[in-house]
């Protein structure tokens, strides 16, 4: 995430979704509404499928059985390799602090709108709160309300964007945020060791890394078969730590294999996935709301990136160029989401 230049475009008006819920509107603004193509496909047809995308038990990474380590880091393997998304359970982040961040998170997002908009998200940018990814006044929205925030390092953080209410909002946020950056140091750890690398080799490549935090919240909609929750894209980090609200129905949907996959909810378990690398995207529901609030991991802006040599050989030819990371986040914000084009960026 960027805290980039306010880039003077005309989104036209666009509607907070939790006000237009409150009228029940019988019909859906035609702004919502997706083009025939472009709809979901609704959780019923999708149930007959084989759901699961990996679970990775992260106990058994540390609890010092060499048996245990390396079948959980084979399984590691398999997630990273051929799913690029999986659950993670027994994380070891102390669960009151899920349900102290989705409380304040829950209480941010139930305020006054005239609250909520003194953090606006102005046009062009992806921080605060309103709708990211909006470039221009015919571009769909989705049917989502978000709350972005930059956090480390120090100088993309936006104090005016920090709520003053709900009053713990900032104090648990930090907290949670230390948290879940040890967790995505100790989890990349486990990547590296998993391609056979140094366990450090990310947190070295890395630099201070960038964290940002996004929070969305999907109000339930009367057609949920024409409007989306969150478009299709790929995310622009290292990895991604999505927590969603337990209890809530499944809402994330991956892209396998042509088909859209729904991700079920495993109560207390995060949900990563390796940036930019597999669509996916949420659907919403005619009853029930949905939160969901995500954690983007990324290499310093500073740094230059690209394919390590241990992978490049006269068989597995250079398919990327080296890139600086923070020139590509800079590409990834200033586009629309629009599945995995921000790849193409770097593809020789
Ligand atoms: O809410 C979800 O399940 C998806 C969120 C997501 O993909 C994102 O914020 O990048
Ligand atoms: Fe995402």
């Amino acid at each position: 995430m960027d805290t980039a230049s306010v880039i003077p475009i005309s989104v036209g008006h666009i509607h907070d979704v939790q006000e237009l819920r409150k009228t029940k509107p019988t019909t859906i603004p035609e702004r919502f509404v997706k083009d025939v193509t472009e709809r979901p496909t609704l959780d019923t047809t999708l149930s007959e499928l084989p759901t699961h995308i990996p679970i990775i038990n992260m106990s058994k990474l540390m609890n010092g059985n060499p048996d245990e380590f390396q079948s959980e880091i084979l399984n590691l393997t398999t997630a990273c390799e051929e799913w690029g998304f999986f659950q993670v359970v027994n994380h070891g982040i102390d669960l009151s602090l899920f349900e102290s961040i989705e409380k304040v998170t829950k209480d941010f997002f139930m305020l006054p709108l005239e609250e909520k908009q003194k953090y606006s998200m102005k046009p062009g940018t992806v921080q605060g709160y309103g709708q990211a990814f909006i470039f221009s006044e015919d571009q769909k929205l989705d049917w989502c309300n978000m709350f972005a925030l930059g956090l480390e390092p120090e100088g993309i953080r936006n104090p005016k964007l920090w709520p003053t209410e709900p009053a713990a909002f900032n104090g648990t946020l930090e907290s949670y945020s230390s948290e879940v950056r040890k967790f995505c140091q100790i989890l990349l750890k486990y990547i590296a060791v998993s391609l056979g690398l140094k366990g450090d080799v990310f947190e070295e490549m890395f630099g201070v890394a960038v964290q940002a935090v996004r929070m969305n919240y999907y109000p339930p909609c009367s057609r949920p078969d024409l409007v989306m929750g969150l478009s299709p894209h790929s995310d622009g980090s290292a990895i991604t730590v999505l927590q969603q609200e337990n209890g809530c129905p499944a809402g994330l949907q991956i892209l396998k294999d042509n088909t859209w996959v729904p991700v079920q909810s495993i109560p207390n378990a995060l949900v990563i996935n390796i940036g930019d690398s597999l669509e996916h995207r949420a659907v919403v529901h005619e009853e029930s709301d949905r939160l969901s609030i995500v954690t983007f991991y990324a290499p310093s802006y500073a740094i230059e990136i690209g394919p390590m040599p241990e992978f490049v050989d006269e068989n597995n030819q250079c398919k990327y160029r080296r890139y600086n990371h923070g020139e590509y986040s800079k590409h990834y914000v200033t586009n629309k989401l629009r599945g995995k084009k921000n790849l193409d960026f770097a593809r020789i």
